[in-house]
């Protein structure tokens, strides 16, 4: 069992990471409940897995558990099903001592996080992430959310759980498709990170894609450990968090064009460094080589590079409009300047962005 520590101004919470939360119990001694009625918001796939499971080890140290089901797709990450959750509570009867266990991957812990946020002005909340992306990423650091019509996440809070169970057994029922989203969330905090972290990462590909226990390990943990400084530096995106957001300008358009659960979010995020680092080239800020590299990664981790797929222009543009990252109405988009170095909140010409955007979709006429 590893276990890191995430202190934020308004938050410390543990992080532990472990074989199995089945066969390794003592997890369950390390966490502080806040107290013994809780519900676990799952999904019908993930839910059909594992709900019966961990219901059965809080049960077995007498909790009163009851749990929310959603469907599975992105395309449920909305206030509709926000306020659903809310009635099945206040049906359920769950009080403000009581608390949530988010159980799925990144729409579920996205989701539970707002729920938790929301409902009865704030209630504690666990995440148990199951899929890779969820585990490396979305369980970690407090942003919550659901998408709106107009784009992705455009509601949510900042709101940190109480702790986050990683169980690295999760991933022998993830799809392929899905195991491979979650490594181009890796292989971004590995760009920003740069130094040990990527080099890891780049040796250790096959390793990673043969899902060798140890590997994986070490690179979920230092990708948590990657993630958990920045979120303490600057909780709520004031200023350097705005770095993972590397690739999202781009990858949320796509999402939102093409329509939710079209692509995978790690896919879309793919394609959005790839369209991130020939702006940078364009812009004189990013070697070819750099590009290059870009492209053996996601391409070696079986991402794409570009999409199969073609967007109107003008709809893309008044997606990229909407992104959060952006000042007084001007495109402002995380860019590179080597491994390692991030820069944010550079004003991009949306002239630009459509003159990379042939090499990444088809283009409506
Ligand atoms: N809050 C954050 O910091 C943050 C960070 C990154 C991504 N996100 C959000 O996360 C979402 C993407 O997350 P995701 O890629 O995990 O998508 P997801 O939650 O849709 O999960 C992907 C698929 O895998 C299935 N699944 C999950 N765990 C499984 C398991 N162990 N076995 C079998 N199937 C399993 C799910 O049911 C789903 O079909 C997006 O909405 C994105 O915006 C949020
Ligand atoms: O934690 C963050 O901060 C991130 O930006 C991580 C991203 O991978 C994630 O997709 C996040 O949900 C994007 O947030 P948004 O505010 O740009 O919607
Ligand atoms: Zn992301």
């Amino acid at each position: 069992m590893r276990t890191l520590s995430i202190q934020t101004k308004t938050k410390r919470y543990p992080v532990i990471l472990l074989p199995s939360l089945f066969t390794s119990p003592d997890w369950f001694d390390q966490i502080q409940f806040p107290s013994r009625k809780l519900t676990i918001v799952t999904n019908s796939i993930v839910g059909s897995l594992y709900l019966q499971k961990i219901k059965n080890i809080f049960k077995e140290k007498n909790f009163i558990v009851s749990s929310v089901t959603i469907p599975d797709g992105e395309e449920y990450k909305q206030l509709n099903t926000v306020e659903k959750i809310y009635h099945e509570l206040l049906r359920q009867g769950l009080d403000r001592k009581s608390f949530l266990i988010a159980l799925g991957g990144g729409v579920i812990t996205d989701i539970t996080g707002f729920v938790a946020s929301t409902y009865l002005r704030g209630i504690p909340y666990f995440q148990i992430p199951t899929s890779l992306l969820a585990q490396v990423d979305s369980s970690v650091g407090g942003k919550t959310g659901v998408n709106l019509e107009e784009g992705k996440n455009l509601i949510g809070t900042f709101y940190q759980p109480e702790g986050v169970i990683v169980g690295l057994d999760f991933l022998q029922s993830l799809p392929d498709r899905e195991f491979r989203e979650g490594l181009s969330e890796v292989i971004k905090a590995s760009l920003l990170k740069g130094g040990e972290f990527f080099e890891f990462f780049r040796k250790n590909i096959s390793m990673i894609l043969g899902q060798d226990q140890k590997t994986l390990e070490e690179v979920i943990y230092q990708s948590i450990q990657f993630k958990g400084e920045i979120v303490q530096e600057d909780e709520k995106e004031s200023g350097i968090r705005s770095i993972l957001n590397y690739g999202h300008t781009l990858g949320h358009a796509f999402e939102k064009t093409l329509g939710y659960g079209a692509l995978r979010h790690g896919e879309a995020v793919a394609v959005g460094m790839i369209g991130a680092a020939k702006i940078a080239e364009e812009m004189g800020m990013m070697s070819a080589d750099l590009v290059n590299i870009h492209q053996k990664l996601l391409v070696r981790c079986g991402l794409p590079t570009s999409l199969p797929y073609s967007v109107n222009a003008n709809i893309f543009i008044q997606s990229l409009l909407k992104d959060k990252k952006n000042v007084s109405g001007s495109l402002r988009m995380v860019l590179l300047e080597a491994i390692g170095k991030p820069v944010s909140s550079i004003p991009v010409e949306m002239g630009l962005v459509l003159d990379v955007l042939p090499q990444l979709v088809e283009v409506e006429p």
